[in-house]
C-alpha cells in the first residue's frame, strides 16, 4: 500500500477542515477535485509533511510521517499551487539546496532544468520571474531525487501549453517507472492523456471517491 491514512483530522485554529477516518491507496495516480476552499491544498500539504494534523499517515506501510520524518520526506515531493520564493535568491541556489536534501544527482538537476527550460533564467533572482517561470521551478523541484509519491497542486495553472506538454511527458515517464502522483486541480486533468486511477472529491470536510 502506497499511502495508509488513519484517523486523519486537520483543523486550523480548531476549525475542522478535513476528516479522513481511514484510507488506503495503492501505488497509482490520484486526482483530488473540489471547489475553492474545500481543502485540496491543505490535504496535499499535510501529506507532504508541511502541516501538523491528528492521526497517522504511512508511506509504503514503512514510514510514518511523524515517527520517521526524514525517510518519509525523502520519498514524498510536493509543488505548491502558487510558489513563493525569497526574491533575492536565484532558482539555481534554491534548486541546489533542495537537490541536496532530496539526494538528487547533478545530472538529474541539469536534465530537468533543460527539459523545463529553467536553465535559461535560473541564475537570476526569483523576484524577477513571471508566475509561470516560478511555477516551473516548483515543478522541477517536485521531480528531484527518487520520490515514491509526487504531489502537484494545480500543476497547470500559469504554465504555457509547451510547458504543460513537457510536464505531461515527465509525469508519464515517472509513472512508467512506478512513481505515484497526487494531483489537485480545477482543470480537467481527468480528460487529459494522463492515466488517472481514481478521482476524489473534497467536499464538506470529507474525501469522497467519485
Ligand atoms: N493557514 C490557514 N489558516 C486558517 N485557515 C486556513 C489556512 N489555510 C487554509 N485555510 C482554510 O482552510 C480551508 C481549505 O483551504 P485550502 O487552501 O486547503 O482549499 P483549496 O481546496 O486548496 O482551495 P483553492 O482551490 O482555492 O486553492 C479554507 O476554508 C481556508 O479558508
Amino acid at each position: 500500500m502506497l499511502l495508509t491514512i488513519k484517523n486523519f483530522r486537520k483543523a486550523y485554529h480548531e476549525t475542522p477542515i478535513l476528516t479522513v477516518p481511514s484510507l488506503q491507496l495503492p501505488a497509482g495516480t490520484y486526482w483530488f477535485r473540489g471547489i475553492n476552499g474545500s481543502g485540496k491544498s491543505t490535504f496535499l500539504r499535510t501529506i507532504a509533511g508541511m502541516l501538523p494534523f491528528a492521526g497517522e499517515i504511512w508511506l509504503n506501510e514503512q514510514y510514518e510521517i511523524n515517527r520517521h520524518p526524514v525517510p518519509y520526506r525523502l520519498r514524498v515531493n510536493y509543488a505548491e499551487a502558487e510558489p513563493l520564493f525569497p526574491d533575492f535568491l536565484s532558482a539555481y541556489d534554491i534548486i541546489q539546496f533542495v537537490a541536496k536534501a532530496k539526494q538528487a544527482t547533478r545530472t538529474q538537476v541539469a536534465c530537468l532544468a533543460e527539459q523545463l527550460g529553467v536553465d535559461a533564467y535560473w541564475k537570476t533572482p526569483t523576484g524577477t520571474y513571471s508566475s509561470g517561470m516560478q511555477k516551473k521551478v516548483a515543478l522541477l523541484m517536485a521531480f528531484l531525487g527518487q520520490p515514491a509519491l509526487i504531489l502537484l497542486d494545480e500543476p497547470l495553472t500559469t504554465i504555457d501549453d509547451r510547458a504543460a506538454q513537457i510536464l505531461y511527458d515527465l509525469i508519464h515517464e515517472r509513472q512508467a517507472a512506478g512513481v505515484s502522483f497526487g494531483l489537485a486541480s480545477h482543470q480537467d486533468v481527468g480528460q487529459s492523456t494522463l492515466p488517472i486511477d481514481r478521482v476524489f472529491l473534497v467536499e464538506n470536510g470529507l474525501l469522497q471517491s467519485v
